[in-house]
Formats: structure tokens, sequence, C-alpha cells
């Protein structure tokens, strides 16, 4: 009995040692080297946004299609960034409107550019060469041009005319094509310079029914890709954004297969994100010289990964969706 009580003291005094040790661990070496980690994390983050805030304020930044949605939003945000704009798109009224209410937004304490604005057509092919000419004077240099103009397309192949995929082809590719290689040479002369292309997972997936748009949006994606590789040397920055459905107009001013006007706000396209949360991950993206960021739902993301690992699969759901929609659009 005396003996059973001496080593149950000896058992309970050994397991108080030890979580005595076990506090002293945690207290000398644990907490402080989670609260360490947290610390330089932060640090990070701080230095990370900082930097970033440094690379956008006072940087010279053209958007196209800047009189609607997405454009229009990005130029706000880089605005109250600090950029000095150059705004385009073929509206000139409303990209003047535009440039007064980014001016009226802002307290004449805050530093901020009056926005320049140029008007033209990027389906146009001559009046881009004049249009980087003039965007080029507006600050003398650019350093990121944001490529963000572009239309939609809804229709079926068989029923849809080539000049259908030439128009789209026209504004989305090679008319960002064209204002990039426009202002190409005087960002390799300064050795400096950043191209953003705004894509769409549908530069990664082809969903039926929009046989011309993810056409384009595959080929601007490869096209920034090469970019990126061949400029690196001229220290160039290319980032391409691959967003999922934004509330726009991009349903209503899509056109179909005879050329005409869609006209019509999706649902997909009404409940997509909100073009100003969109523009921000714009922003960030920029500002950390992202190269590729997809900004969506885990579907369309999910998407990407099921098109290059089980494209079986995706083929599959893929006509089994175009199946839906031609049997929704018959009844
Ligand atoms: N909304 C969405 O769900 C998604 C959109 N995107 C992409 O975002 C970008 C912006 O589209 P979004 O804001 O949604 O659509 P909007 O239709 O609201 O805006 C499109 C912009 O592009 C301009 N534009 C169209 N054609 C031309 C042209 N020939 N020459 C010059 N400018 C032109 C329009 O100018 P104008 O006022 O003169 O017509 C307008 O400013 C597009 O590249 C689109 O593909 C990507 C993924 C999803
Ligand atoms: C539970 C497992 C899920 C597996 C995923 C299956 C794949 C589902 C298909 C998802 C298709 C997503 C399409 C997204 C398209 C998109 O976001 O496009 C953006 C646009 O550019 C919109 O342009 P539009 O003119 O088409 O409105």
């Amino acid at each position: 009995m005396k003996i059973d009580l001496g080593s149950s003291l000896l058992h309970t005094r050994k397991s108080l040692l030890k979580r005595r040790a076990m506090d002293l661990i945690t207290c000398t070496a644990i907490l402080p080297l989670l609260f360490g980690c947290l610390g330089i994390f932060g640090l990070f983050r701080l230095l990370q946004w900082i930097r970033m805030k440094a690379y956008l304020r006072n940087a010279v930044v053209v958007v196209t299609g800047a009189t609607s949605g997405l454009g229009r939003e990005c130029a706000k945000a880089f605005y109250a960034a600090g950029a000095k704009l150059v705004l385009c798109g073929r509206n000139v009224e409303a990209l003047e409107e535009l440039a007064q209410e980014l001016m009226a937004s802002h307290s004449p304490q805050k530093k901020t550019h009056k926005p320049f604005t140029v008007t033209f057509d990027l389906a146009d092919s001559e009046a881009i060469v004049a249009a980087g000419a003039e965007i080029l004077q507006c600050f003398g240099y650019v350093d990121i041009l944001i490529n963000n103009a572009g239309i939609s397309y809804r229709g079926a192949i068989v029923d849809t005319t080539v000049d259908v995929d030439k128009k789209v082809m026209e504004t989305n590719y090679f008319g960002t094509v064209a204002l990039t290689k426009a202002l190409l040479p005087s960002m390799i002369k300064r050795r400096r310079g950043h191209i953003v292309a705004i894509s769409s997972i549908q530069g990664r997936i082809g969903i039926p029914f929009r046989s011309a748009y993810a056409a384009s949006k595959h080929a601007t994606q490869a096209f920034f890709d090469c970019l990126r590789a061949e400029v690196k040397q001229d220290e160039i920055e290319v980032t391409v954004i691959s967003p999922g459905y934004i509330h726009t107009n991009l349903s209503i001013n899509a056109i179909t297969g005879d050329g005409s006007r869609y006209g019509a706000m999706d649902r997909n396209t009404a409940q997509g994100r909100s073009p100003a949360e969109v523009a921000q991950d714009v922003l960030v993206a920029v500002g950390k010289k992202k190269k590729e960021v997809v900004v969506a739902d885990w579907v369309p993301s999910l998407a990407i990964y099921l098109r290059s690992l089980a494209p079986g699969l995706f083929f599959s759901i893929m006509a089994s969706r175009a199946r839906k929609e031609r049997k929704s659009k018959d009844s």
C-alpha cells in the first residue's frame, strides 16, 4: 500500500514536470516562433502593398474599352491609385464624361492627374497606328497598357457567317495585337513597360455557341504568352487575366451569327461578379506583376483543369451542354 502511494506520487510529480516542460517549450519556443512567422508574413504583405502602390502611383496607364463595364471600373481603380490615365474607346462623349467624372470624384488635396482621351475603333487597323502615336503624345510614354476592349458573340457555327468570325477576331485579337505592337517599341526603348490582356475563362476552354469569341480569346492567350517570353529580356511585364462572368453589357453588345446585335442580358452575365470587384483584382494582379490570373468561381476554374487532365469528360459535358441549350431554344 505504502509502495503504491509512493509510486503514484512519483508518477503525478513526473507528469507535472512534463507539463511544466511542455508549457516552457510552448512559451519560449513555439509561441514566439508562431508570432515571428505571422510578423514576417505581415511585414512581407505590407512591403508588397507599398511596392504595389509605388508601382501604380504616377504610372501612365492606357485603358481600352474605358467607356463601359470592366474598362470603366479599371479606369476608376487605377485613377484612384494615382495613375496618369489615357482612356480609349469609340465614343468620344462617353470618354469625356468619364474623364470629368474621375476628376470630380477626388478631393483636391489628393494628387491625381487629368486623364487624356483617345478615340478609335479597334477593328480599324489603320486607325490604330495613328492612335498609338496619339497615345504616346499624351504623356510622352506608356508604362501600362490594359487591353480590355472586346465584344462577344452568340451563335451556332453552322449558322454563322465568316464575316462575323472575322469581326470578333478583328476587335478582340487583331486590334489588341496592333495596339500592342504600336506601343511596344517605345517600351523596349525605355526598357520599361507592362502589357495586360483581359482575356477570359474562354481563352482556356471552348464552350458551345461561343466559337468566334472563345477562338479570339484563345488566340489572345497564346499571343501574350509568346510575347511574355520574348520581352523578358527587355524588362517588360506581361499579365494575362482570365475572368469568369462579370455583370456588364457584354452579352447585350454581343453579335450573333448574322452580325446583328444580340441585345439581351444573359442570366450568367447578370449573376456575374461586379465589374468594380474584378477591376480591383486587375489592379492587384498588375501591381504585383502577376504573369496570369484566373478571376472566377471554382466551377470555371475547375473546368480549366478538367480540360487538360480529363479532356474526354470535359468534351462530354460540353456536348451535353450544347444539347440542352439547343433543346431550350427549340422549345
Ligand atoms: N462580362 C464578362 O462576363 C466578361 C468579360 N470579359 C472581357 O472583359 C472585357 C471588357 O468587356 P465588358 O466590360 O464585360 O463588356 P462591355 O460590353 O461592357 O464593354 C466592352 C468595351 O469594349 C469596347 N469596344 C468594343 N468594340 C470595340 C472596338 N471595335 N473598338 C474599340 N472599343 C471597342 C466598348 O466600347 P463601345 O462603348 O465603343 O462599344 C466597351 O467600352 C472584354 O475583353 C471581355 O471579353 C472577360 C470575361 C468575362
Ligand atoms: C462538380 C464538378 C464540376 C466540373 C466542372 C465541369 C465544367 C462545367 C463547365 C463550366 C463552364 C464555365 C464557362 C465559363 C465561361 C465564362 O466564364 O466566360 C467568361 C466570359 O468571357 C463570358 O462571355 P460570354 O459572352 O459567354 O457571356
